[in-house]
């Protein structure tokens, strides 16, 4: 798993680290890990000696890097001119080693370059891009160098324009092909529309570490962390012992939801699916292995429940989410059930000691917190996680899994090719699954949004996706992860 901490922690340690350090230490070791980088991108595209590069120098510690680096570069004889954003407030030790090793400043964007470096502004940015900065940005990616190809944009630490700790863009903002940051990810990295701003996100030790003692803002899994917390069989397993889970979603009216989740189920860990409510005709006939029954109380047991999509809002469905939630098992509650709570009648069936998984969509999420989840995605999910006391699972590019204890995942497999019908009936489905099969409710909705995203990757090498698509890609996405 990767890990981002928040600027305030980052600054914290950065500081007890130069304390044990002599002066300039880190800025020397984040410079030559991005002229490292820097070097490579260029010795792909026709070598170091003779590339021209620019160097967009702000007034901060940020354009420090930038300017090391850059006398780094031209020491190996590359054409380094520095654009100073306020020639009043540069780093000057930066500048006098740049201009040493032959680099020099200039007052306009050069009209080619073979590469761009973003030292505008790093962890020091506050609000969005300023004048000129804001104005300076938007043509770099039409820069171009020898052959014509376009010339990569490297951003120091963050690309500049980013709010560092949300991953919100608020205005103008570099978009960057590399960015090179130092220590430790940063949320931006991660999360938002920022992450995508980042292109490929390059990691520099420069020591920081052992000294990062705050909990991290965000965690990112990866396929490790997935294989190993997905639930398997082994010897002495049976249906029961893998668990059963529970599908209450869908009616005679919305079928196709119930047949969703079950299928978004069948591709999970648990032994057996049951399912309660009006399609359960429909879905005997579409997944014979499933156990149906038209009603709650006649289900029979399972480890967990799925309720909500295509339930409906009128009483019936009432009754099944409070029948549900009056259970003593873990409980994922999706689309109508979140409708049945905007009105605070349920407040106190949500007064449970097992875990609850919402899985609000942007439109969901503003209903149920009376606000959208805004620019601070993290922290709108960590305030309804706290105030409903459930894990929130807030859907988007980057599905963020937000619990009431204040840890906050967000999954990095997201692909547009989710967006589509049924789709979160599906994830809604598994991730009950991953719960009746006995993993703790973050480490279910993390897993399954990692796995809901792959599947849909997968689906999408096809062509145009759709929900059934996603729960047929699924059983081989599984196997991928976890070799069964
Ligand atoms: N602190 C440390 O130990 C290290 C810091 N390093 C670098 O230092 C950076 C942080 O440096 P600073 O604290 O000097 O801060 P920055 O360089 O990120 O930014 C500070 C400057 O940017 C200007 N600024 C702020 N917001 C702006 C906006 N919205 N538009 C335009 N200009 C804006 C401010 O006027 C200020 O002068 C890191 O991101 C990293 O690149 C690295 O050298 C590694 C070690």
């Amino acid at each position: 798993m990767r890990q981002a901490w928040r600027v305030a922690d980052v600054r914290a340690a950065e500081q007890s680290l130069m304390a044990t350090l002599p002066e300039g230490t880190l800025m020397q070791r984040a410079a030559a890990g991005l002229a490292r980088r820097c070097a490579l991108l260029l010795e792909d595209a026709g070598g170091v000696y003779g590339a021209r590069v620019v160097l967009l120098v702000g007034s901060g510690d940020n354009g420090g890097d930038a300017l090391y680096a850059g006398a780094a570069l031209a020491r190996r004889g590359a054409q380094v001119r520095a654009l100073l954003i306020r020639p009043d407030r540069v780093h000057l030790a930066g500048l006098r080693a740049l201009r040493a090793a032959g680099g020099f400043t200039v007052r306009e964007l050069p009209g080619q370059a073979d590469l761009v470096v973003d030292g505008i502004v790093g962890i020091g940015a506050s609000g969005g891009l300023r004048k000129p900065a804001a104005a300076l940005v938007e043509g770099l990616g039409e820069l171009r160098g020898r052959s014509g190809r376009r010339a990569p944009v490297v951003a120091v630490d963050v690309p500049s324009g980013v709010a560092v700790d949300t991953g919100d863009v608020p205005g103008a903002a570099v978009s960057a092909d590399v960015t090179v940051t130092f220590g430790c990810l940063k949320p931006a990295h991660v999360v938002g529309p920022a992450a995508v701003r980042c292109g490929q996100v390059e990691l520099v030790d420069i020591g920081l570490g052992p000294v990062l003692r705050a909990d991290p803002a965000v965690s990112v899994p990866d396929a490790a962390d997935i294989a190993e917390w997905w639930p398997r069989p082994d010897h002495a397993s049976d249906k029961y012992t893998r668990g059963v889970v529970g599908i209450a979603t869908g009616s005679a009216t919305y079928p196709g939801a119930a047949l969703l989740g079950v299928s978004g189920a069948l591709a999970g860990p648990t032994g057996m699916v049951r399912y309660a409510g009006s399609a359960h005709a429909e879905v005997v006939r579409a997944h014979p292995s499933v156990v149906a029954v038209p009603r709650f109380p006649d289900a029979g047991r399972a480890q967990a429940w799925v309720c909500g999509s295509g339930l409906g809002t009128d009483d019936d469905a009432r009754t099944t989410l409070r029948s549900v939630l009056a259970t003593a098992l873990p409980v994922v509650l999706d689309a109508d059930a979140l409708t049945l709570l905007i009105d605070g009648k349920h407040a106190k069936d949500l007064r449970r000691d097992a875990p609850v998984v919402v899985t609000p969509h942007d439109g969901e999420f503003k209903r149920l917190a009376g606000e959208a989840p805004g620019p601070d995605r993290v922290g709108a999910a960590l305030k309804l996680a706290s105030w409903m006391n459930a894990i929130v699972l807030l859907k988007g590019d980057r599905t963020i899994v937000a619990t009431p204890a204040g840890e906050v995942w967000v999954n990095p497999t997201g692909t547009s090719a989710l967006a589509t019908a049924g789709s979160g009936d599906v994830l809604a489905g598994l991730l009950g699954s991953l719960l009746a099969g006995g993993l703790p409710a973050e480490r279910a909705a993390v897993a399954a949004a990692y796995a809901h995203g792959l599947a849909g990757r997968r689906a999408a090498e096809e062509g145009p996706v759709t929900a059934p698509d996603i729960a047929a890609a699924l059983r081989h996405t599984v196997f991928d992860l976890t070799g069964q």
